[in-house]
């Protein structure tokens, strides 16, 4: 069985209940970096022996939270060693605006698992574009590179809506399927 991490912060739990979904659908560990840009013990151990790495971040000014950077930094000493060459890498964030520059997260996310020597695997999804599409669709937000959800500035994280965590749910259950081929 291939072994799925999502390692995601969030600052006020819409981020959180994405990774929730994307963990639902990969069947996936969920590891949450903490207000401090921290992870649990055993955290890095548990990414060196993860066959996929999903990470996720809320956008912040336009990129990853300040946490999430700071977890990224510290996995330079993964790079060093090359430790997490040739796993599968996927991503995904959450913004309060439709766009919201929510690619350039994505970008940062992509650079990350680049520099790993890691393989990218996108969402895969058609967007819901037509003049029949509704909010509520799958990949409404319309993105390929990553899972995406928008959730108004003044929304808590239980008001997300339900297309946008399908999606990630979605997304969740592509990366698992990657991973069971790339394994072979
Ligand atoms: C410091 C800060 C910067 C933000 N920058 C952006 C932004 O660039 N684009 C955007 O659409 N929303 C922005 N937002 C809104 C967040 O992306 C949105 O509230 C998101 O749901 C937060 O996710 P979280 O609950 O997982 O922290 C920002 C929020 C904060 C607190």
């Amino acid at each position: 069985m291939s072994k799925v991490i999502v390692v995601y912060h969030s600052g006020y739990g819409h981020t959180q209940r994405m990774a929730q979904s994307v963990a639902e659908g990969a069947g996936a560990q969920l590891l949450a970096i903490d207000a401090d840009g921290n992870l649990p013990e055993g955290g890095w151990e548990a990414l060196d022996a993860a066959d996929a790495i999903v990470m996720g971040s809320p956008t912040y000014m336009g990129s990853v939270s300040w946490q999430f950077k700071k977890f990224a930094d510290a996995s330079s000493k993964a790079w060093f060693a090359q430790q997490w060459k040739d796993k599968l890498f996927a991503g995904f964030t959450n913004s309060a605006t439709m766009n919201g520059d929510k690619l350039s997260t994505l970008h940062y996310l992509f650079t990350l698992a680049m520099q790993h020597g890691g393989v990218w695997v996108g969402t895969g999804m058609m967007p819901s574009n037509s003049k029949a599409a509704q909010r509520n669709d799958v990949n409404f937000v319309g993105s390929s590179s990553g899972a995406m959800a928008q959730t108004p500035s003044d929304a808590g994280a239980h008001e997300m809506l339900s297309g946008d965590l399908e999606t990630a749910r979605l997304f969740g259950q592509r990366v698992a399927a990657a991973a069971v081929r790339w394994r072979g």
